[in-house]
């Protein structure tokens, strides 16, 4: 179920269900039943249900929606944008076994209502509200009423999660078959309210077909290739992470990364420490190790021991040239790596130069973890992924540019993989936003790719599980808190495979 379609894709979906024998009027019978559901859920038999229709399939389902809670006691009225004799298809046939008037869309008054089904514009939005549908739109939002929405909340783009005008503020969303990028994607996510996906009956065998490319992130993305340890294993094969400190003023972040790598179950940790540092890395660190490594060339030294076979650079190292070089002497390594923050940032502007030393080792694992600005800076004068038409989007062009993972953080991080696979991150918590927050996710990243997980995977699980102890965490998480819940979502995490 974690499939996300694309617009494209479910009406691709919904032809070849029909080409399989479903008819469309029962397709649409299912949502519009569905969403009568919805609103049986949250109001009484009796309540007054105002159905806003729009003039395509949306529409149709609204129109079924209506005759549903009719027949089941509630006081419906319908608006339609547009004229009846206008409807087509599927949708015409819906309205005509709506008994019902289908006033004007300008006579709703969505405040007099207990109620409202939003069925104006789904996946056919085709352009920027205005007029009628923009001033209907506003005055659900500002009449306090409940809405369910049916598919996407109108306005809402669901393939980018953007307001395309103005958008509907629903309670809550009855999407189909499966989710639409826009119902992860910010603002979109916000817009929506719970979303629940219903079954109209799509088959899905469709989807071998579809070979969907987006997942809503979870173990169903990354859970074969995270698995728990061996049981005659030791430490050496669980892999070995190195991270890169900056100076004396800089060691909480590796740290905070040193000891996620750690708990997330690589066999061996080491902070490579400039010399003013290591006193200051050795007091606090006990079963993480401590080398010395002031230069690029020392940290060339200890990554020729292949042993260690993930190496995170970037919090708090620093801007600059020296950054630069380390980066490259990582990429140059035989090591995986996972490249964050300041190790970013001292390519600003330069991805191909990025890329050119990502590509001169195409066979291991590289994951960037850029929050937006991050990002921004290092893509800045690639037209193709600035302008892309959605995070998921530029996540997905900045991984087939650069040949890397990409985990594009926020709200709704977004992992990409050069090949075109991509999954939305949905588990979090705002309490996230905190500093050394992005250090402890790097810190998961190596310790995952320390264990040999394909860097797509380690970086979803990593994504994931960071996720999850945050959100369990909640209100007061301090970055220190992460690696401590971890073993707690580990230990439901391991035995959700059975192991
Ligand atoms: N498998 C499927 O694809 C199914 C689709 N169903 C419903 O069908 C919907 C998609 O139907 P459609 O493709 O007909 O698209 P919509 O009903 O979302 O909208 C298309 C109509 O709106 C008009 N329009 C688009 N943008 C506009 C704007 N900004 N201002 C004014 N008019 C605008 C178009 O000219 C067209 O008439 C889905 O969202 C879903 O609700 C369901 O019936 C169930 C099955
Ligand atoms: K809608």
């Amino acid at each position: 179920m974690d499939e996300v379609l694309t617009t494209r894709e479910m009406a691709e979906a919904d032809r070849l269900a029909m080409a399989g024998g479903a008819s469309g009027p029962a397709l649409m019978d299912r949502a519009g039943a569905a969403v009568a559901d919805a609103v049986c859920r949250r109001r009484p038999a009796g309540a007054r249900a105002m159905v806003v229709c729009g003039p395509g399939n949306n529409g149709g389902d609204g129109f079924v929606a209506a005759r549903v809670l009719a027949a089941r006691g509630y006081r419906v009225e319908l608006f339609l944008l547009g004229s009846r004799d206008a409807l087509k298809g599927d949708a015409a046939q819906a309205a005509a076994r709506w008994s019902g008037a289908a006033r004007p869309l300008t006579e709703a008054q969505p405040a007099a209502a207990d109620v409202v089904v939003d069925a104006l514009f789904g996946a056919g939005l085709a352009r920027d509200l205005d007029g009628e549908a923009l001033a209907a739109v506003e005055r659900i939002n500002a009449s306090g009423t409940p809405v369910v929405a049916v598919d996407v909340p109108s306005g809402l783009d669901g393939d980018t999660g953007r307001v395309r005008g103005a958008a509907v503020r629903a309670s809550e969303t009855v999407t189909f078959f499966r989710l639409k990028p826009g119902h992860l994607l910010y603002p979109g996510r916000r817009l929506c309210g719970p979303v629940r996906v219903a079954d109209i009956g799509i088959p899905e065998s469709v989807l071998e077909a579809i070979r969907p490319q987006t997942r809503r992130n979870g173990p169903s993305v990354f859970g074969d290739a995270f698995r728990a340890p061996d049981e005659e294993g030791h430490k050496y094969g669980r892999g070995h992470a190195l991270v890169v400190s900056g100076g004396v003023e800089a060691t909480g972040a590796p740290r905070l990364a040193a000891r996620c790598a750690l708990r997330i179950g690589a066999g061996l940790v080491t902070v490579a420490s400039p010399s003013d540092a290591l006193a200051v890395h050795a007091a606090a660190l006990t079963a993480v190790m401590v080398r010395r490594a002031d230069t690029p060339a020392d940290l060339a030294a200890l990554l020729a021991d292949r042993r260690r076979n993930a190496v995170a650079l970037g919090p708090a190292l620093g801007v600059g040239a020296e950054t630069r070089e380390r980066v490259a002497t990582a990429l140059r390594s035989g090591a995986h790596v996972v490249l964050d923050a300041d190790a970013l940032t001292s390519f600003e502007g330069e991805a191909d130069a990025l890329a050119g030393l990502v590509g001169e080792r195409p066979e291991r694992g590289v994951v960037v973890t850029p929050h937006t600005g991050e990002f921004a800076r290092l893509c800045r004068g690639r037209a193709d992924i600035g302008e892309a038409e959605s995070k998921l989007a530029a996540a997905r062009a900045a991984a087939a540019a650069l040949g890397v993972v990409v985990v594009l953080k926020g709200p709704d991080t977004v992992v990409a993989a050069p090949d075109g696979r991509a999954a939305i991150n949905a588990n979090g918590t705002p309490w996230l936003g905190t500093a050394g927050s992005g250090d402890s996710l790097t810190g998961m990243t190596a310790g995952l790719l320390a264990q040999s997980v394909p860097a797509y995977e380690a970086a979803c699980a990593a994504v994931w599980l960071h996720a999850e102890a945050g959100a369990r965490i909640g209100p007061g998480l301090i970055a220190e808190d992460l690696s401590e819940a971890l073993p707690a979502v580990l230990r439901e995490y391991f035995a959700g495979q059975g192991a």
